[in-house]
């Protein structure tokens, strides 16, 4: 079996700037991956795609972001195999943390090895975006200024090594409900050139003054919890926090390790799911 990882992101900016004629939003955010990540597995079968988690939130047919992804590649370059891909998910489900996104970039770079189909990063990436708006992120990893819908990527620098507190409420959300309450009157809008500035010259207080997420106050307003636990992490510590993607997942950043175990503790006496984990900053090899 071919096992691939994928990673989680967080949003360290992302600014709504209109909602386009096509119905999406145009956006501008700064992405990056942090070290929690599913386990893809991928064994070639005769010619079915099949899916096989234990996670009783992740779909196991084709509503599967994986399942998408190995169809799209099956179809587009007329692939007789198919795959049987397991998906051990450690990424909690619609949490504003990309994790099906992540699951389809990694079936697709997975695939393109087992099924030998030399394609370029780029070309998966493109592909990737068929599938969802953040795929083609997740294709390349890292650090990047996503615009368009999220497809069109600039590669950036690592940013300044810190550790990240995650904390997911235990309600999930939909993406498409938050961006539909977007409401431009009421925007806040994030400085994505300033956040380019403190990442490209390493300045780890910049960048926690900088966080910024133009959907945050749609979710806040619809689910009380991610208020709160925004503000039990700043309590407790964090330098910085911020809602991630449209929610529900509150992030941290800490500088001080030592910190950590204050937070950590203090965060789990409100929310089940609360993990503390790096900032992966640079590209990452495939497995
Ligand atoms: C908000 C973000 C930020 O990284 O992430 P998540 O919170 O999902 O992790 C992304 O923009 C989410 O990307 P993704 O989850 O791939 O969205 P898609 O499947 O393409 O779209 C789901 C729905 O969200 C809305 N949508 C998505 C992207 C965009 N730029 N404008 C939109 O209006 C559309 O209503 C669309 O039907
Ligand atoms: N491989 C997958 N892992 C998780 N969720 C998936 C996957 N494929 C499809 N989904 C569906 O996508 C929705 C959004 O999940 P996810 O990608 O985890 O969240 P988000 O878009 O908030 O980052 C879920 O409701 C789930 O039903």
């Amino acid at each position: 079996m071919l096992y691939v990882k994928a990673p989680a992101k967080i949003n360290l900016t992302l600014d709504v700037l209109h909602k386009r004629e096509d119905g999406y939003h145009e956006v501008e955010m700064i992405m990056t991956t942090v070290d929690l990540a599913d386990r893809i597995g991928l064994t070639a079968t005769a010619g079915e795609i099949r899916i096989d988690s234990a996670d009783r939130f992740v779909p196991s047919d084709a509503r599967n972001l994986a399942y998408q992804a190995a169809q799209l590649l099956k179809d587009t370059y007329q692939v007789k195999q198919g795959v049987a891909i397991t998906i051990d998910k450690q990424i909690p489900v619609a949490a504003g943390l990309a994790g099906g996104s992540s699951d389809a970039a990694a079936t697709l770079k997975g695939l393109n090895q087992l099924w030998q189909l030399n394609l370029s990063e780029d070309e998966l990436a493109h592909l990737g975006a068929q599938i969802g708006s953040d795929v083609s992120f997740c294709v390349y990893g890292g650090t990047a200024l996503a615009k368009g819908r999220g497809e069109k990527i600039r590669h950036l620098p690592s940013p300044p090594s810190c550790w990240v507190i995650l904390a997911k409420p235990s309600i999930g959300v939909s993406t498409a409900e938050v961006y539909g309450g977007f409401n431009p009157e009421k925007a806040v809008h994030p400085d994505t050139q300033g956040m380019i500035r403190a990442i490209e010259t390493g300045n780890y207080t910049d960048m926690c003054a900088l966080l910024g997420n133009s959907l945050e106050s749609v979710t806040l307003d619809m689910h009380a919890e991610v208020a709160q636990i925004k503000e039990q992490m700043k309590k407790f510590g964090a330098d910085a926090v911020l809602m991630s993607g449209s929610g529900p997942t509150v992030f941290g950043l800490v500088e001080q390790e030592l910190r950590i175990p204050r937070i950590y503790n203090g965060l789990r006496g409100f929310c089940d799911e609360v993990y503390a984990v790096r900032l992966l900053g640079d590209r990452q090899p495939l497995a």
